[in-house]
């Protein structure tokens, strides 16, 4: 990776099997607690001082809740206690343009399926359960160098430190040092969709909007722009996301925010002729606020998750939109499938032939993985096409709802324990998947 050198120096002796995750987000930390949940030695190394995530709000989709549950019960009952009811089994979709916030569709998301929570909480909840005096969380802990001896993988850190381990996984997000290191022709690109993002006391959003629609999952469409809103802490907000379509490049590709300000929103949604509520809810944001331009990674894809004894997972691996709400939920899935296949090899460490079976491991994983996460990639571009009229079915009704229903349904419906299995069929046979 290019800014990633041969370690120099003495290493410390490699224990005889651990896990390095390098990032605590949802994917690291779900990882860390999947392999803990296995008694499996790992270490997470997370530059920031303390795990921490952004004031917005997160919906996670029934697949990772299914996911979450396989890795480790607590881990969903730990969401299960932040999750906020919608007030309907329903995602609504309105034309937000037209007028009269017409219904275009909905879909069944599953008896109290798609909650959504404040980001903060459930990775509080989460974190709890690494208590820090096991000293299996490293914070503070940069790499800069991860090197593949054939016999392990060294790790260098900025602070000049080094670590061993049998076998890294870098959920290290959407500007993965890593995979630049590995795949240097995958880049996160610019998407030309840009969104806001507000937590909005509830109070006032139920008079700005009624409360029937604040109190449950909506989404309101038009041309160039949508929004969408869910109530998260209790419901005592009302989570906003506001994305718009823009012709502008990106100004700075180093930096995933910049500044912004609601009248840009407003100058989208004035040419909104029925536009009252999707204005009113611009109205209940901060007049200045983060902006946030939408990266993935369907331009540059990685053409692998894996290479010898590293992998990626989560963004790092398989970036995507927010439109079908699904990232957060895909790395979670990735964690579970690597939870399963750690398990075995730690299992196996003395018998079964060390470390060449963590590549095949790191094949396997690759293989039961790659094609639906690519998939979810694609078809979130194609959804915000739909969602901002940029495709025509997307403001017609009936062509709306067959055209977004099998991608939410690829994503939901996932066979979660079936995809654990076949890793772990192909971990045991040495398969590659054709
Ligand atoms: C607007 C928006 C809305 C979204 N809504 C949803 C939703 O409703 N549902 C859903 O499922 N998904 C959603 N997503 C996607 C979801 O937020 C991401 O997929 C998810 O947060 C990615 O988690 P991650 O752990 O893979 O990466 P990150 O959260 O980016 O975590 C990476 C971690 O690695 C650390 N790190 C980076 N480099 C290093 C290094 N060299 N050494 C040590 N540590 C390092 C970072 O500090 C960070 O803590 C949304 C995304 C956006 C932008």
């Amino acid at each position: 990776m290019g800014d990633i050198s041969p370690p120099s120096g003495p290493s410390p002796a490699p224990p005889p099997f651990h896990v390095a995750i390098i990032g605590g987000g949802i994917t690291g930390i779900n990882l860390a607690l999947g392999l803990r949940a296995r008694a499996v030695p790992f270490t997470l190394y997370e530059r920031a001082p303390g795990f921490r995530e952004i004031g917005a709000g997160i919906g996670f989709s029934p697949n990772a809740e299914v996911a979450m549950n396989l890795l480790s019960p607590e881990i969903l009952s730990a969401f299960k206690r932040v999750a906020n009811p919608n007030g309907e089994d329903w995602f609504q979709f309105a034309d937000g343009y037209s007028g009269g916030d017409e219904l275009m569709y909905k879909l069944y998301v599953g008896e109290d399926g798609f909650q959504g929570c404040r980001r903060s909480d459930i990775l509080e909840e989460w974190a709890r359960q690494l208590p820090e005096e096991e000293g299996v969380v490293k914070f503070g802990r940069e790499v800069v160098s991860v090197v593949d001896t054939g016999e392990g993988v060294e790790l260098g850190f900025k602070d000049g430190g080094k670590e061993r381990a049998s076998v890294v996984v870098a959920c290290d997000g959407i500007r993965s040092r890593v995979r630049a290191g590995l795949f240097p022709g995958s880049p996160a690109a610019f998407t030309g969709k840009e969104c806001f993002r507000a937590l909005v006391p509830m109070e006032k959003a139920a008079e700005a909007i009624g409360e029937k629609k604040a109190g449950t999952r909506w989404m309101y469409l038009g041309r160039d722009g949508h929004v969408i809103t869910y109530p998260v802490g209790g419901n005592t907000l009302l989570n906003v996301l506001v994305v718009l379509s823009t012709s502008d490049p990106w100004p700075d590709e180093t930096k995933h925010t910049t500044s912004g300000a609601r009248s840009e929103i407003d100058n989208t949604f004035k040419a909104w002729p029925g536009g009252e509520t999707v204005r009113a809810i611009a109205g209940l944001m901060p007049e200045t606020m983060d902006k946030w331009g939408i990266f993935d990674m369907k331009q540059f894809p990685a053409p692998q998750y894996n290479k010898g004894a590293v992998c990626l997972a989560g963004d790092a691996a398989h970036a995507t939109g927010p439109h079908l709400g699904a990232g957060g939920g895909l790395g979670i899935e990735d964690a579970l499938v690597l939870a399963e296949l750690m398990e075995e090899l730690h299992k196996g460490w003395a018998t079964d032939g060390g470390q060449a079976m963590v590549e095949r491991a790191l094949q396997a994983y690759n293989d039961v993985r790659y094609h639906r996460t690519q998939r979810v990639v694609a078809d979130t571009r194609h959804a915000c096409l739909l969602f901002h009229w940029q495709d025509e079915k997307g403001e017609k009704g009936e062509q709306f709802g067959e055209a977004i229903t099998p991608m939410f349904h690829h994503v939901w419906e996932g066979d979660v324990p079936g995809m654990v299995g076949d890793a772990s069929a192909r971990l045991r046979k040495g398969e590659k998947e054709d």
